[in-house]
């Protein structure tokens, strides 16, 4: 469904980012995507959503290169967009409707599908935001935010979901429910967070970006976080002195250490 070959990509002005990557996603995979602050995980994410092009190499879509002709073209393009959704890191960049309701229909509207309110309704269940369709989306809170644009992507009942953080504001009992949500919701879920309990629950196979650019790790999520001195080298974990609160005496000691991961 999804394969980048020898891909590179610079920001303007910047030293290469993304340098020589290659992988395929087939149909259904649930993917993780691991790599340190600024290491290009949200950068892939948009390339992967076709808002910015390789410097080199080739992205194919269904086995056909996603070039900018072809994204320009006007039957294509709507096909591309409502099979791949990008949640964004920072969810207000998305939201700009006078309501969570025509939030919520806004997509699926543009891109001329049927049984809107259905939609809007089916959503805002699942994603307990009834009580606020009629309220600005600029008023919710930052995890109510982060559920709104998340339901304004599955609206669109999108092939492939490519989720940058999405559990970075949300509560805990409601990043459980949305992993149960994204495991029975049938996609391809590409997902890059620094929340390891999360990718360990929710991913499958792993793909970890090293700082120099590439790929450093793809493989399953299971051995990828079991395996300290790679997380040490990706920035993932680290080393420092601290004390374990189940010591009583004030020893400390240093020893590499994840956070969030047990
Ligand atoms: N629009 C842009 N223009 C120029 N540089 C950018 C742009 N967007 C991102 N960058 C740079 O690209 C690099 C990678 O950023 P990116 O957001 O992809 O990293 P990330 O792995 O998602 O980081 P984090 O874990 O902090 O979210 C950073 O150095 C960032 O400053």
């Amino acid at each position: 469904m999804i394969e980048l070959r020898h891909v590179g990509f610079s920001w303007p002005g910047e030293a290469p980012l993304l340098k020589n990557i290659s992988f395929s996603i087939a149909p259904g995979e649930k993917l993780i995507l691991l790599g340190a602050n600024g290491s290009g995980k949200s950068t892939l994410l948009k390339l992967l959503n076709g808002l910015i092009e390789p410097d080199c190499g080739d992205y194919l879509w269904r086995g056909e290169p996603l070039t900018r002709a072809r994204l320009r073209a006007p039957g294509h393009a709507r096909e591309f967009r409502r099979a791949c959704a990008l949640l964004f890191q920072h969810p207000e960049a998305m939201l700009f409707n006078p309501t969570v309701r025509e939030e919520i229909a806004y997509g699926p509207r543009q891109l001329g599908l049927a049984d809107i309110d259905a939609r809007v309704g089916h959503w805002a269940q699942q994603l307990a935001l009834e009580s606020l369709l009629d309220k600005a989306p600029f008023l919710l809170s930052g995890g109510q935010k982060q559920k709104l644009a998340l339901a304004c992507l599955l609206a669109l009942d999108p092939e492939v979901l490519l989720l940058d953080e999405p559990s970075a504001s949300l509560d805990p009992a409601t990043v459980g429910y949305l992993i149960d949500l994204l495991l029975h919701a049938g996609k391809t879920l590409i997902v890059a967070t620094h929340n390891l309990s999360l990718a360990a629950e929710l991913g499958e196979r792993c793909i970890v970006l090293g700082r120099d650019g590439g790929v450093l790790f793809d493989g399953p999520i299971g051995a990828a976080l079991a395996d300290m001195p790679l997380l040490e080298k990706a920035g993932l974990a680290h080393r420092h002195a601290h004390r374990h609160a189940h010591q009583h005496s004030a020893v400390e000691h240093a020893h590499v250490h994840v956070h969030d991961w047990q």
